[in-house]
């Protein structure tokens, strides 16, 4: 989000059309601000914290999608793989939260967020997902409401992660601009 300065504005715009701009925000504001919503699940979508999934174990023999997998099979889902190529994501390498909404700018788009799985999915996926979801959106929200992020002013920006079972991000001396 850092590289696209724009886009922070449009999220600023919304953020101060619902609750102004020293106005305290609430998880109750979240349905009003679906373009800060729809951009927190491209952000998780795009730079996704965990490139693996856990292993899981297969109990009984199973089939996926005719594809036989043994009783006692460890499984390693690759989250961040389906969240790049699936084919639901449109042009996936760009950042785009429109995708996440349908054409009013408003209404969530089903199709495009039952795709976007950085929690995981079923009966073992993310046991305090909606404490993290409501973590970056009051996180994201109270840093937009006050300033606008810019990229280091004598440094390129590296967002390339360091590697590791989860990805960690890079030191970067951003510029933090109160608006
Ligand atoms: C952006 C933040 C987070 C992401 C992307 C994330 C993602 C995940 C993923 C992919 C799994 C594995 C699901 C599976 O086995 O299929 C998981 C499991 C889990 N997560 Fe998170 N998580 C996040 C934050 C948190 C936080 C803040 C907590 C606790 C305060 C938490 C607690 C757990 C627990 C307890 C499990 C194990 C669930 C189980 O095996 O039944 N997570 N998480």
């Amino acid at each position: 989000m850092l590289a696209y300065p724009s886009l922070q504005d449009r999220i600023r715009s919304e953020i101060h059309s619902v609750i102004g701009r020293d106005g305290e925000i609430l998880m109750s504001d979240r349905p009003n601000m679906p373009y800060a919503s729809a951009a927190i699940t491209e952000l998780q979508r795009v730079a996704n914290i965990l490139p693996l999934n856990v292993v899981h174990r297969t109990t009984v023999d199973t089939e996926v999608h005719g594809q036989f997998i043994p009783e006692n099979s460890h499984i390693l889902a690759q989250i961040s793989n389906m969240m790049k190529n699936s084919s639901v994501f449109d042009r996936s390498e760009e950042f785009r939260p429109e995708r996440f909404l349908m054409a009013d700018g408003k209404t969530p788009n089903k199709t495009t967020l039952e795709q976007a799985v950085p929690f995981s999915m079923d009966k073992r996926q993310c046991a305090r997902e909606s404490l993290a979801r409501m973590e970056l959106f009051l996180g994201l929200v109270m840093i937009l409401q006050k300033y606008r992020i810019l990229p280091p002013k004598d440094a390129p920006l590296d967002l390339s992660p360091i590697e590791g079972i989860i990805h960690i991000p890079k030191t970067n001396y951003l510029q933090m601009i109160l608006v």
